[in-house]
């Protein structure tokens, strides 16, 4: 099939090289030429596993193209998939302007029949308002056209493993020719389809990124009381999630979520209800306990250590989570913010992040080119994200190198045992007695269950 994509982000390029590489001739357009002109050479300006090696499999085969000009887009193919960026305005409300503006392109170009897919993250009616910003801006009233909805749940950093192993598509339409032709692209994914109307597809993407981010909110709640308790988080979400109606995943307690989509699909989410006369009460919680949680760990700092003023803090990751270099919402850009307020000196090493990191943060703080480096001479070692390389360091060079070893680990992804026992102060989140509220005089520690009353089943 002849395939168009708008848009080379995350979704956009990851979606396009995906189709290509199951056979379709895709075409990805983008409005940014630095961009188009990288990937024409093979280079892909984002860092997802497995995308290089496909893209440049796909340009060979001549399969994959990529140009700056929508017009040969919407002429040449069949299925226009539109997946470019749906940001936050300042107020929270979903900007639409770059969906709107390939509408009207679309509709400007169109040539004949073709099936024009939202992929991008947009409130429901959005389908409608394609069709109609199109069909305003078409020349030849008489040419026929559809809009599907076509929601992405692919993770950055597993965005390729994603597409070709998602647990579902779906997709929304009212025409059955349009179902038809979006059956036949998905059908060698092998991935069960959920066929429903627009505005229910429009509604999974968002009622699944807010149930996520609402887990993750939960847990670290009960985490925050673990810590008053003398219970481990970990042991907590671990007993929770047998129950299948619960499910093990999206409990991880730590500093809570970052990235482009939760935070803003929550938001338009609230919006989606404030525009049907509806206050989502729940998600707005979720939302105010991510924000107290992502600085966590300078709350930690601050009751450790009194004053940070001159304090030297390590930080080891700084991409909201491992895989992917984005740093949009990261949690670590509150926590340096945090720590800079409060006069610490820090430096920091992230595996793939330190470029974006640099345009993103400047050179208010000191960029380290590996772990061992950044660590040197600090008063505390601060874990934000859990790449794989950091479980596997070197921790008696560590200790060497470090004026104090202390460790807050905001994703309790060390191992606390090897590391006391190594000598280390080790503080995770909601982790019971490896929790900062835990330490100080005795009479000063919050409410603490005497484990000895625990009952074993
Ligand atoms: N990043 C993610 O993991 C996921 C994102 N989504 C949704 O997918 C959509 C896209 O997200 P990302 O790929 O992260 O965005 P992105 O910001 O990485 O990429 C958007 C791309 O669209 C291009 N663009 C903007 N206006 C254009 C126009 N008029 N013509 C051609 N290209 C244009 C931009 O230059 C940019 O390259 C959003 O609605 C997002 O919420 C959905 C699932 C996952
Ligand atoms: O709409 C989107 O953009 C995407 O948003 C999320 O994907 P993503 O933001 O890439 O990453 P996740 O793996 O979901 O993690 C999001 C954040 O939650 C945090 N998280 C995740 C899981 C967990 O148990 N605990 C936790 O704190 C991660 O550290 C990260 O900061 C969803 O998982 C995707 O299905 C969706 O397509």
């Amino acid at each position: 099939m002849r395939i168009t994509v708008v848009g080379t982000g995350y979704v956009g390029l990851v979606t396009g090289t995906c189709l290509a590489e199951i056979g379709n001739e895709v075409i990805c357009v983008d409005v940014n030429e630095e961009k188009i002109n990288k990937l024409r050479n093979g280079i892909p300006p984002i860092y997802e596993e497995h995308l290089e090696e496909m893209i440049n499999n796909n340009l060979a085969k001549n399969r994959l193209k990529f140009t700056t000009s929508l017009e040969r887009g919407v002429k040449l193919s069949d299925v226009i998939f539109i997946a470019v960026g749906t940001p936050p305005k300042s107020n929270g409300q979903i900007d639409m302007s770059q969906v709107d503006e390939v509408a009207k392109s679309i509709g400007k170009y169109i040539n004949g029949y073709k099936v024009i897919v939202n992929k991008s993250t947009v409130p429901v009616g959005s389908a409608n308002r394609v069709k109609n910003i199109v069909y305003l801006n078409m020349k030849d009233k008489s040419i026929e056209f559809d809009v599907v909805s076509n929601p992405e749940f692919l993770r950055e950093g597993t965005a390729v493993f994603d597409t070709f192993n998602g647990d579902r598509i779906v997709i929304g339409s009212n025409s059955e020719k349009a179902t038809e032709i979006m059956k036949e692209i998905y059908e060698s994914f092998n991935i069960p389809m959920l066929i429903t109307n627009p505005e229910s597809a429009e509604m999974i993407k968002y009622a699944s990124n807010a149930f996520l981010a609402t887990k993750i909110s939960f847990i670290n709640e009960i985490a925050n009381v673990c810590e008053r308790v003398g219970a481990d988080v970990k042991e907590v979400a671990k007993g929770m999630g047998i129950d299948k109606r619960i499910g093990n995943k999206f409990l991880n307690a730590g500093i809570g979520f970052g990235g482009a989509c939760f935070p803003k699909d929550i938001k338009g989410l609230m919006q989606i209800g404030n525009d049907a006369g509806y206050e989502f009460k729940i998600v707005k919680k979720v939302l105010e306990v991510n924000n107290a949680q992502r600085i966590k760990p300078v709350e930690m700092l601050r009751r450790l250590f009194g004053n940070l003023n001159g304090v030297n803090v390590s930080i080891l990751g700084l991409s909201f989570k491992p895989g992917t270099d984005d740093l949009r919402e990261a949690p670590s850009l509150y926590v340096i913010k945090e720590l800079q307020s409060d006069g610490a000196n820090i430096k920091a090493y992230d595996p793939i992040a330190m470029e974006n990191a640099k345009l993103v943060i400047g050179n208010s703080m000191t960029y380290c080119n590996d772990p061992y480096e950044a660590v040197e001479g600090s008063d505390v070692v601060v874990l934000l994200t859990e790449w794989a390389e950091f479980k596997k360091l070197d921790f008696n060079r560590v200790k060497e190198l470090v004026n104090r070893p202390l460790i807050i680990d905001g994703r309790n992804t060390l191992d606390s045992n090897s590391l006391k026992e190594k000598g280390f102060e080790y503080f995770g989140i909601g982790l019971g007695d490896a929790s900062v509220e835990n330490t100080g005089p005795k009479e000063s520690r919050i409410i603490r269950i005497n484990q000895k009353k625990a009952c074993v089943l």
